[in-house]
């Protein structure tokens, strides 16, 4: 089955567009766990385990990891999802980008260590770094296209000389990944809840792409706003939301309060739906 199969099957049984974001913190983690790294697996499975009927996608973020040397951690908790939440796209948001023989073993720690379902990639080290994850026919891309962060203007937002219309660079990611890139369908995007119009260009550029879609929750995205700009019949959105929901509550029912805030969250974004039935 491929990325795109998994994420629409896990759409259509969760009834969801939500993705939940891993990032854990272990200074923002409860009473009893705070600051103490070696709980972070357990950390996310509760959380996992509190809003796997609510989502459509799990996305660890690689640093939260990494940086507290838990990368063993991440590889539990991909087992405890692999053996519970089978029909749950996992997103690896690693943000890579390096040439090809690199970027090779970027997606073997991604789809062969990790066994992650989808990863996110950084394209501006152009095709042959984004090339040696399309060799894995199954697995999916995210190519950061507008981010959801302020900084994202810097580059993103500045218009290609060369390039006959002189589009922006984001919208020129955009209709390459819609384009000759997307050698077996396995391309989506990165663009910013934080940035509703943006959202809109990128799907007229991209009509069928997955978009995956950071930024409501903490950074204040607005939920309605993206799924009207982003979300079309034959083009999922995913719209992730991490520490609005990890640290909904810093008591022992954090877990609890994950839920509500992803079953919030997650309604939310059903509501904004056109047609309630519609979703892909
Ligand atoms: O443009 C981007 C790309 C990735 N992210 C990542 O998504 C989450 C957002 O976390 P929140 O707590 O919901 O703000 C985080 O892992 C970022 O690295 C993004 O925010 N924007």
């Amino acid at each position: 089955m491929t990325f795109l199969e998994m994420l629409q099957g896990a759409q259509q049984r969760n009834g969801s567009m939500l993705c939940v974001g891993l990032d854990p913190e272990p200074t923002r983690f409860p009473l009893g766990m705070t600051s103490n790294t070696a709980r972070i697996y357990e950390f996310c499975a509760r959380i996992v385990d509190a809003t796997g009927d609510l989502a459509c996608a799990f996305k660890p973020q690689i640093a939260y990891f990494a940086a507290h040397r838990a990368e063993d951690q991440l590889e539990q908790l991909m087992r405890h999802l692999r053996a519970n939440y089978p029909h749950v796209p996992v997103i690896l948001d690693a943000k890579r980008g390096d040439i090809g023989s690199t970027a090779e073993q970027y997606a073997r720690e991604a789809f062969e260590r990790y066994g992650a379902d989808a990863v996110t990639l950084s394209p501006f080290m152009g095709f042959d770094s984004v090339q040696p994850y399309l060799k894995y026919p199954e697995k999916g891309a995210f190519l950061l296209c507008r981010t959801s962060n302020p900084g994202g203007d810097d580059l993103q937002n500045q218009r290609l000389a060369s390039v006959e219309g002189q589009p922006l660079l984001y919208e020129h990611v955009a209709r390459l990944a819609q384009g000759s890139w997307n050698l077996n369908g396995q391309l989506g995007l990165v663009v910013g809840a934080t940035y509703p119009n943006e959202i809109e260009r990128v799907r007229d550029l991209a009509p069928t792409l997955p978009l995956l879609i950071p930024g409501v929750g903490a950074q204040g995205g607005d939920a309605q706003a993206t799924v009207r700009a982003g979300w079309r019949a034959k083009g999922p959105i995913v719209v992730n939301s991490s520490r609005s929901i990890l640290y909904a509550s810093s008591g022992i029912d954090f877990a609890e309060a994950a839920r509500a805030e992803a079953l919030r969250t997650q309604q939310l974004l059903r509501a904004s739906l056109p047609v309630m039935s519609d979703l892909p």
